[in-house]
Formats: structure tokens, sequence, C-alpha cells
């Protein structure tokens, strides 16, 4: 009301003002006129009526755009009130309706390679549409550190897609659930239970064992070549079931399930191809992710299908791993030191139910989050990392070095050796500089906010260049060089735990990986294990190919990694 109130007076006499100074004014003309045409319609009864419906018509069109001024001001406003900017990111040229710029990918040249282009050209911040998906691209650390500090709540959201929508119970997954209290009870226990530094410690005797079950067979495989000479290894496999190995025993208990793959026993077979076909079909991109309008089109290919058969598959794997552990519970079998991380959720969940979510679904979602976490990922990286060893043997011969001087030749590396091995630890930051898994990390807006100066809108996508951001020549001197050696020097104090924005193989923010810990410390004595316990060459002295591959979720290596194995130990040293 008082708004109307204030309306009709500013209404009325800005219409006098107008009346008194303008009569011999061109405008005069039209004015005076409205001037006596009302003074003749007071004569008429109807006067009063028009006259109070012109004002009330008047006094509610200001009050509308009274109030539209302070929405308009509010939305340039943060929640202190501080201004907010209303320039746009640049908008990359050559969108199509519909389709947006995704007629531009899908080529050979990798995504974060052709966007790294376009940031050269558009700045550190643009505009792209990806269907209808308005997305913010940014590839500067102080840009990329203002959406992980200042905005982190508003990015904290992670985009599903169909694929992880169907396939691995997207909205009571860890990975994918919205930004929230059920999120963050979730986080919690993941990190508390399974990944904090205090729990690492605690199951370090299992994980060493499922190392070791992997490193005898490497040997064996040695032994049993003829005339023991160097042994063709299938590096990208054994790293799977390596990782296989310890993450399964450590989540779900099951032993050496990765080496079992290779054996061929059934439940580890099935494990692997019902793993394989959730990667595969992740990675099969759907229109209607993209452009709702043409999502009929995914029908024809038949991919949704074959999504919703393997989410059952997967479904009754981890239904039957729970039946498993509850029976075990039940019979009292599970003692305190034997609990993997699926029992530790079961007694959770007995005690603490989150409101309007099956148990059971939550357990699985958390569960199979942390084996998608865990598995391909450290395998992947583990090819990186020797991938560029060997092209570079001069780094590989200064780690022997360096684990000769802290070992020694008497015995295998322990994992408490870890925290010496400097040298070996600046290896797999240089690597996971060079090729970061995540080179593109993909968020998404709640609210309005502003980036780099520029105005975002709730519900943008942000997509972080990660790759570009770690090859940057303001931050990294000579960025395409492998030389582990600067994080022992210029670049010391950089870590991977997300606090510095120009080395983010991990993510940042709320929802950087909470697997960092764990991810190093596998990484680590694996790389420390095989390097000490083992001379390693590449057929013909070849240096291996670094392609990296455009399909996958991940950015992986394109070709495979076989490299010859010779033990440069004693022998009695290898009975782990
Ligand atoms: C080399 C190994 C690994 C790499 C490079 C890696 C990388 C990443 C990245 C880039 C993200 C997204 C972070 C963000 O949005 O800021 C992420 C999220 C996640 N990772 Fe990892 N990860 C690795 C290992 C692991 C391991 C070992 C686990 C668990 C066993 C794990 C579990 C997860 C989970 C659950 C999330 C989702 C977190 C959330 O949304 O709150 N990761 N990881």
């Amino acid at each position: 009301m008082t708004f109307i109130h204030l309306a009709l007076s500013i209404n009325t006499s800005h219409n006098f003002t107008l009346l008194k100074h303008n009569s011999f004014h061109p405008f005069s003309v039209s004015v005076s006129f409205s001037f006596q045409t009302i003074k003749s319609l007071r004569k008429m009864d109807s006067l009063f009526v028009l006259l109070q419906w012109f004002s009330t018509s008047m006094a509610a069109l200001l009050a509308l755009a009274f109030l539209y001024n302070l929405w308009v001001k509010a939305r340039m406003s943060d929640n202190k009130g501080n201004k907010r900017s209303t320039k746009q990111a640049p908008m990359a040229a050559g969108a199509w309706p519909v389709l947006g710029h995704l007629h531009l990918f899908g080529g050979s040249e990798l995504p974060h390679k052709m966007l790294a282009v376009m940031a050269d050209k558009y700045g550190p911040a643009f505009t792209m549409k990806f269907g209808t998906h308005r997305t913010l691209v940014v590839s500067n650390t102080q840009i990329v550190k203002e959406c992980f500090t200042a905005n982190d709540t508003h990015f904290s959201n992670r985009p599903s897609t169909t694929a992880f929508h169907l396939m691995t119970y997207d909205n009571d997954s860890v990975a994918f659930t919205p930004y929230g209290p059920f999120w963050r009870e979730l986080r919690k226990i993941s990190t508390l239970k399974l990944l904090s530094n205090h729990r690492l410690q605690a199951i370090k005797d299992v994980r060493v064992s499922e190392v070791n079950v992997c490193f005898k067979d490497l040997y064996n495989q040695w032994k049993t070549n003829q005339n023991k000479r160097p042994v063709l290894v299938d590096m990208k496999k054994w790293f799977e079931e390596v990782s296989n190995n310890v993450v399964i025993r450590v989540i779900v208990g099951k032993q050496n399930f990765g080496s079992k793959i290779v054996r061929g026993e059934e439940e580890a077979v099935k494990y692997k191809k019902i793993m394989d076909e959730v990667l595969r079909l992740a990675a099969v991109p759907m229109l209607s992710d993209m452009a709702p309008l043409l999502g009929w089109l995914d029908l024809f290919q038949g991919h949704k299908s074959a999504m919703k058969r393997n989410a059952k598959e997967v479904d009754n794997m981890l239904e039957s791993w729970l039946e498993e552990h509850k029976r075990k519970r039940l019979s009292g079998v599970t003692g305190a030191e034997e609990e993997d991380f699926m029992d530790v959720m079961l007694s959770i969940m007995e005690e603490n139910k989150f409101t309007g979510r099956d148990s059971n679904t939550v357990i699985k979602s958390t569960v199979l989050a942390m084996i998608m976490g865990g598995t391909d990922t450290t395998a992947v990286s583990l090819t990186w990392i020797f991938s560029l060893l060997m092209n570079n043997r001069h780094v590989l011969k200064k780690a022997q070095e360096e684990l000769d001087m802290h070992v020694g030749k008497d015995r295998q590396v322990e994992d408490s050796d870890l925290k010496n091995l400097v040298y070996l630890n600046a290896i797999v930051k240089e690597t996971m500089r060079m090729y970061p898994l995540g080179a593109l990390l993909e968020r998404e807006t709640k609210e309005d906010c502003e980036v780099g100066g520029y105005q975002v809108r709730a519900g943008t996508r942000l997509l972080v260049n990660v790759w570009k951001l770690q090859r940057d020549p303001s931050c990294w001197t000579d960025p395409t060089e492998f030389k582990p050696e600067r994080f022992l020097t210029e670049n010391a104090k950089i870590d991977v735990g997300g606090q510095h924005f120009e080395l983010l193989p991990f993510g940042a923010g709320r929802r950087v990986c909470p697997g960092v810990s764990f991810a190093l410390q596998f990484m680590n004595l694996v790389l420390a294990r095989l390097i000490h316990g083992f001379e390693l060459g590449t057929p013909m002295d070849a240096d291996v190919d670094l392609t990296e591959s455009t399909e996958g979720h991940v950015n992986h290596k394109a070709t495979p990694l076989d490299l010859l194995i010779t033990p440069r130990l004693d022998s009695k040293l290898y009975d782990y």
C-alpha cells in the first residue's frame, strides 16, 4: 500500500509540474489539450470514475516498476549487499540452435585441448552452450580460486547424467547427491570410516597384503619365464588387478579379488564384466543430457535399455554382497578387526537412519561410489607414471637411487618408508600435473554469483580446465617438460590436496576428492615396490606412446603399456 501511495503522489505532482511549465512549449499543445479535456469531462458523471481508474492503473504500474527495480537490485548485489557485476563473460562464437557448441566436439581433438585454444582467444573465463546448458569455462588460477573459495557453496553441486542416474543410484550417492545435510553426513562417514589417515593406518596390513599378492604374481611370471629373461607384462592390466585387489578388500572384504579376475574365478570375472560395462555406458554421449528436445533420438540407440539392464546387474551384485555381510554379522563371524567398509556402513545405518532414504540403497550407493572412485583412477594414474618414467630414464634412475639410499637392497619397501621418499612423491605430483585424470572438472551453480568480474546465473555449469591450468606458463617454468625436481625446489610448497589452485588433480573445495590420502599412499607404495624390486625396460628400448584417449570420463593412455620386467633384488626377498 505504501508503495502505491508514494507512486500516486509522484504521479500527481509530476503531471502538475508538466502542466504548469510547459504551457508554451511545443509539448504544451498536447498537455494543455489533456488538461482542457479533463476540465470538460469533469462536467460529466463518469469523470471521477475515470480519474480513479486512471490513477489506480498508473499507481499499480509504478508499483510494479518499483518492485522490479528492487528485484533487479537484489540480483545485482550479494548476500552482504555488495554490488554484483552485470557484465557477462564473452560467449564463444559458433553456437547452433538447440545443440549450442556441441557440434564443435567429437572429432579427434581432445576437449580440454580445444577449450585451451578457445581460452587463448576468449580469455580465462568465457561462456559456451553445451546443448541447453549454459557453461562457464575457466582456466586461470585466480578465477578458479574464486570459484572454490568465495563461491564454493554456490558451485558445490555436480551435474549428473542419464548413465550415472540409471546405474549408480546418483541421488543417494555421495558423488552426485546435491550439496546439503545428506551429502555432508555421507561424506563424513566415508572420510572417517574409510579414507582418513587414521583409518588408513588401521587397515595398513590389509592394504599391504593385497599389494604383496600381485607382486608375488609378477615375480612368478618372471620365474616361470623361459631362461629367466626379462618378461613382458601388460602393465595396464596389472595396475587394474592390484588396485581392484586393494579397493575390493577394504570395501567389501574380498581377498585377492583383482588377481582372481586374471585367474578366471566366476564372481571376480562377472564383477569385472559389469564394471567395464558401467564405464563403457557412462562414456556414451546421450542427447537427452545435453538437449532434452532431441532426447527422443536416444531411443534409437538403445543405450538407455542397456543402462537399465546393467543397473539391474550392478544392483544384484551389491545386494548379494550386502546379504552376505548381514548373514556374517548375524552369525557373529565378523570381528572388529576384520570389519570392511560395508560392515561399517551397516552398523552406522542400524543406528542412524537417513529420513526418507532406504538404508540398503544408501549402503550400496556409497560402496559403489568408493569402488568407482578408487579402482580405475589409481590404475590409470599408475599407467601415466610409468609411461613418463620410461620416457625419462634419468628420472627412473634417480628414483631407484633414492630407494637404494633409504631402503637399501636387503629388504622390500614398507609403507612406513614412503614419507622419506620425497623424489618419488615429486614424480607422482609431476605426472598428475601433466596428465590429470579429470582434465575437465564439472560443477553447477545453485545461485547467482560473480566470477572474475562476470555475472553467473543460477543453473550455469562450471567447467574448470585443469589440464590448461596445470600447464600455465605463468605458474610453471617449462610447463610441457616432465621435471619432478620442480616439486623439490621452486614449487616445493605446492601439493595436490586442493589448496593450491594451479594444481588440482583431485579437484578443490567442498567436493574435492575424499580419497586423496588413500590414492597417494597406494600409488606411492606400488611405484616404490616396482622400481625398487625390478629393472624395467621397453621392447626394443623404444619410447612409450603418450597419446591420450578421447573416450571415457577419465583422461587415460590410449595404447597399452607393455614393459619388460627383471627382478633386481635377492630372490629370497620376493617371497612376500
Ligand atoms: C589417482 C586417484 C584419484 C584421482 C585422480 C581422483 C580424482 C577425483 C576428482 C578430480 C574428483 C572430483 C573433485 C571435485 O569435483 O572437486 C573426485 C571425486 C571423488 N573421488 Fe576421487 N580420485 C582418485 C581416487 C579416489 C579414491 C581412492 C577414492 C575412494 C576410495 C575416491 C573417491 C571419490 C569420491 C567418492 C568422489 C566424489 C566426492 C564428492 O562429490 O563429495 N577417489 N576424485
